[in-house]
């Protein structure tokens, strides 16, 4: 379970997050949505520590998570980044593999391919394509690498940056429903925040609206579509005209 209390972060004056109470229920998945610059991206990166928030609390399962051993806590954790974010020189099984090459969840090289090559055919692929290198995949087989290599480690939490920007709407699709079932079937906590209204309704069990700093609204996935909310209404309907300002 993740809670956030009263979360807090802002760049000089510019207060990004003004108090952001959230909580994701152990095994669920909660979708993070909202416009551009409202701080999607800077949340996730206060939870796994790459911003220091300046109020509030980040409890993972009961622990303050700015306290303690942080390679025991990111070890807990999976990331399917923006854009899949694959190193280039690393062959598939390695990228997919990376953590368990290194530091706290190391294995012997030969069962950390195993685990890698198990994890590619999860995602769809074959085999074969763990010797290959990221720059021969096309962008939905990078993706699949990217979850491949999120789920490598079986992390009890998932975070999915944008996970289907960039692909056509077939292909995100699958990596929708990829990401979906596999969340279940490990019964991880999922995290995702995303732009496409598609991917929130076949992500998530919640959904959760961030504006003006703060949880405008949050819910049911299945309370979407009537939650009385302006600010939902304009997003989900993706109306210019509304109480969000959009600049032309
Ligand atoms: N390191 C930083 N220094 C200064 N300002 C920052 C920094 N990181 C983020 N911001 C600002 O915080 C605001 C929120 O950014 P964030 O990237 O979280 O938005 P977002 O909701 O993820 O947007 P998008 O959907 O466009 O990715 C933006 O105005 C951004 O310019």
């Amino acid at each position: 379970m993740i809670q956030l209390e009263n979360l807090q972060k802002s760049f000089g004056p510019h207060k990004v997050l003004a108090g952001v109470d959230l909580t994701v229920p152990q095994g669920r998945s909660m979708v993070i949505i909202g416009g551009s610059g409202s701080g999607k991206s800077v949340l996730l990166k206060c939870i796994l520590g790459l911003e220091t928030p300046d109020g509030g609390r980040i409890l993972v399962d009961g622990q303050d998570a700015t306290k303690g051993d942080r390679d025991a806590f990111l070890a807990r954790f999976g990331m399917l980044f923006q854009g899949a974010a694959l190193f280039d020189s690393l062959p598939v099984w390695q990228n997919v593999a990376f953590r368990l090459l290194r530091g706290a969840l190391k294995r012997p090289k030969a069962e950390a391919r195993e685990i890698a090559i198990e994890k590619l055919r999860r995602v769809g692929l074959s085999p074969d394509v763990a010797d290959k290198f990221p720059a021969e995949l096309s962008g939905g087989m990078q993706k699949r690498v990217g979850l491949a290599r999120a789920i490598a480690a079986e992390p009890q939490i998932i975070f999915f940056d944008e996970p289907t920007t960039g692909l056509d709407p077939i292909m995100a699709g699958v990596i929708d429903d990829l990401i979906r079932e596999i969340t279940a079937e490990m019964g991880a906590t999922a995290l995702t925040i995303t732009h496409d209204m598609g991917s929130v309704r076949a992500i998530a069990d919640e959904v959760a609206m961030l504006h003006g700093g703060k949880i405008r609204w949050t819910g049911p996935v299945a309370e979407l579509d009537a939650s009385g909310d302006p600010y939902v209404e304009q997003f989900i309907t993706g109306s210019s005209t509304g109480p969000i300002a959009a600049l032309r």
